[in-house]
């Protein structure tokens, strides 16, 4: 585990008190020793013990999709804290049942998506909010693989989690969080949140041969959009056939544009984990018949190196929220995930995309 101090912070500081592997302890106690957790730190072969440790404060839930309802439901029903993986759960009325069973325990829960804590996006977030982009009308954001998915994940019937409809697969809900939060962050998150308006939704999706997306294109509509009285246009892009960086060198163009009336951002590559972007102001007249010879000196470019993998930022906000003893973070809080899930449910609705009852399901618990 890092220093904070590598990263400027001193308000906080994290200490893993345990890990738990549902097959065996010597998987988790491998886990640790791999992490170059503490020796004090202790190794369960069940979820069910982890939950029960005292030393626990806050548990990580790090499985495939389908499993999230179930394992988050476990550790808030025994008291602990969670930081839950993305995407937040199969559903929309999963989130809603986990947000109200935090709500009523008094314990603290977010989605991990950890993209949102970046400086990179702070610094975005802000700059639309300070109007720096003017009227902000369309953002289009793209996280795309260019898999070969037979090979890398398996033909028909595969079982690999990014496939396997019984582990909740699919482009959707594993690379589609990235450009929905892109969308999400800059044209609901910057608006008051007493003017949040979900968006309507335009789907297009293809299927793999299990059943599970490969293929999905979102257009949302955002009736309230920062920066004026108008709406804005949100493109959200999945695809596990083409990349959005085809040779790896992030230099194909941006992976993510945020459009504005005074001028653009575009976000370099991967969605997930940025590290650069540029500010284009705009200018008057324009004529796109003509091309500008040259570099433009007012483009600003911007880089935020991450010291690090970056998930720390997140655990930052976790261990804030906790000692300050509020339940969900302002940045990531439980009304946006139910919106972006709610958006998934929306677009697998159009696409055709059913996910088998047991993980889709309310009831708890529920041996999977
Ligand atoms: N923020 C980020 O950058 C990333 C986030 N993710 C997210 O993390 C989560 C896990 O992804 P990933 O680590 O790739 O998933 P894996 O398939 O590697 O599964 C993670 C763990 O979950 C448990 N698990 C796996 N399959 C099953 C199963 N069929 N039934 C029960 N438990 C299972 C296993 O732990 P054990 O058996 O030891 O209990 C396994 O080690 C997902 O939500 C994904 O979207 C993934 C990659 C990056
Ligand atoms: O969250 C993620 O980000 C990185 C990707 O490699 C991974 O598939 C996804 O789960």
């Amino acid at each position: 585990m890092l220093d904070p101090s590598t990263r400027k912070v001193s308000d906080v500081k994290h200490t893993v008190a345990a890990a738990a592997s549902s097959s065996s302890a010597s998987r988790a106690k491998h886990f640790l020793e791999t992490c170059k957790c503490p020796s004090s730190a202790a190794a369960y072969g069940s979820y069910g013990e982890l939950v029960k440790d005292k030393n626990v404060d806050i548990i990580y839930v790090a499985t495939p999709h389908s499993h999230h309802y179930q394992n988050t439901m476990l550790c808030l029903l025994n008291g602990k804290h969670v930081l839950c993986e993305k995407a937040f759960t199969v559903n929309a009325a999963q989130a809603k049942k986990l947000a109200e069973t935090a709500k009523e325990k008094k314990l603290f829960l977010m989605e991990a998506v950890w993209t949102r804590f970046f400086p990179l996006s702070i610094q975005i977030r802000k700059m639309i909010e300070d109007r720096e982009l003017g009227a902000v009308h369309r953002v289009i954001a793209d996280l795309s693989f260019g898999e070969d998915v037979e090979n890398t994940w398996g033909a028909n019937g595969a079982k690999h989690r990014m496939v396997n409809m019984d582990l909740a697969g699919g482009a959707l809900l594993d690379l589609g969080i990235y450009p929905l939060t892109w969308c999400f962050q800059t044209l609901y998150h910057t608006v008051p949140a007493s003017s949040r308006k979900p968006p309507s939704i335009i789907a297009s999706v293809e299927q793999y041969a299990t059943g599970a997306d490969e293929k999905t294109s979102m257009l949302l509509t955002f009736p309230s959009a920062p920066g004026g009285k108008h709406a804005a246009h949100g493109i959200a892009l999945a695809n596990f056939r083409v990349a959005t960086d085809p040779d790896g060198h992030y230099t194909s163009g941006p992976a993510i544009r945020i459009q504005g009336t005074k001028g653009e951002i575009q976000v370099s590559g991967p969605a997930f984990r940025p590290t650069h972007y540029r500010f284009i102001p705009a200018e008057e007249d324009v004529d796109p018949r003509k091309v500008r010879q040259g570099a433009n000196p007012k483009v600003k470019e911007v880089d935020c190196p991450i010291p690090g993998q970056g998930m720390f930022w997140e655990a930052d906000e976790c261990a804030r929220c906790i000692r300050d003893g509020r339940v969900e973070s302002e940045i990531m809080g439980w009304e946006e995930s139910i919106v972006i899930m709610e958006t998934m449910d929306q677009v697998r609705k159009q696409g055709g995309v059913k996910y088998p009852k047991k993980i889709e399901t309310l009831d708890y618990p529920v041996s999977m």
